[in-house]
């Protein structure tokens, strides 16, 4: 018996106003343990698909299931469900790292001791033990962008919204995330991550989805992507061009 998914995006149409949907009939799902990949260019929906998953919009028709609920129905269970790192980092300036973490931590009622065990792991692998301390004000770019990621890290929801990661990391950045990334799928979790930078996710999501202006133009594994842009053995980059140039 096959594993209820642990997200399922219906038949979704939304955007920002009623008259001009910008996202046309989304259909996917995320299965236990899997991490995948949301791709498109510039403007194709990528981000308002999410913003309808972490439901700051209503969808025009359609709409999203968290572990079997939907939000109308579960509002507390499906927020508690997943946890969201945004393209850019939005973080309390008069806050220190820690206390960005303790603040995850209790809005997702973790343990002490887990919060104790998860943080201090975090604050290491992302190279920021001695940031701890320091006000989110006075912390680079990149740096903020790694609190918000380990924020959500230290919530270990069962699902997460990562939006474009990887821009302001730097390499030892990327690769403790992705890392992490492959030991949350690994436990269990799993991850719907956008990302412009396809030759960076080829080798670590499981399934990809194509938007191009509003629609799913292809998904599946690479393979099933290789198959539907009839290229196979190209690259994630190549099959991508080959896809949205037929659609243009
Ligand atoms: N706040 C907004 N109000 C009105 N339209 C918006 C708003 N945000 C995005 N859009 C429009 O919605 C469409 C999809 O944008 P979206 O931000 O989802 O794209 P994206 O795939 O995330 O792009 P990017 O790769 O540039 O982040 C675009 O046509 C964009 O102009």
């Amino acid at each position: 018996m096959s594993e209820m998914p642990v997200l399922q995006v219906e038949e979704l149409s939304g955007g920002y106003s009623l008259g001009r949907p910008v996202l046309h009939d989304i259909q996917f799902d995320v299965q236990p343990g899997e991490m995948v990949g949301l791709i498109g260019l510039n403007g194709a929906g990528k981000s308002t698909t999410m913003k309808h998953i972490l439901g700051l919009m209503t969808p025009h028709r359609g709409g999203v299931v968290i572990q079997g609920k939907t939000r109308d129905e579960e509002p507390e269970t499906y927020q508690s469900s997943l946890a969201f790192v945004p393209e850019s980092p939005l973080l309390y300036e008069e806050l220190t790292v820690r206390e960005h973490l303790e603040f995850a931590a209790r809005a997702y009622n973790v343990g002490q001791e887990d919060y104790a065990q998860r943080s201090e792991r975090l604050l290491k692998l992302f190279h920021m033990e001695e940031k701890a301390d320091s006000l989110s004000m006075h912390l680079s770019k990149g740096m903020k962008q790694k609190v918000m990621i380990m924020c959500a890290f230290v919530a270990r929801p069962p699902l997460y919204i990562i939006d474009e990661p990887f821009l302001g990391l730097d390499p030892l950045g990327i690769r403790s995330l992705l890392d992490f990334m492959l030991e949350m799928k690994e436990s269990g979790s799993s991850i719907l991550l956008s990302s412009h930078i396809l030759s960076t996710i080829e080798n670590y999501c499981d399934r990809f989805i194509v938007l191009h202006k509003g629609r799913v133009i292809a998904q599946g594994t690479l393979t099933d992507i290789a198959e539907q842009a009839r290229m196979p053995g190209a690259s994630l980059e190549n099959m991508f061009y080959a896809l949205v140039k037929d659609k243009e």
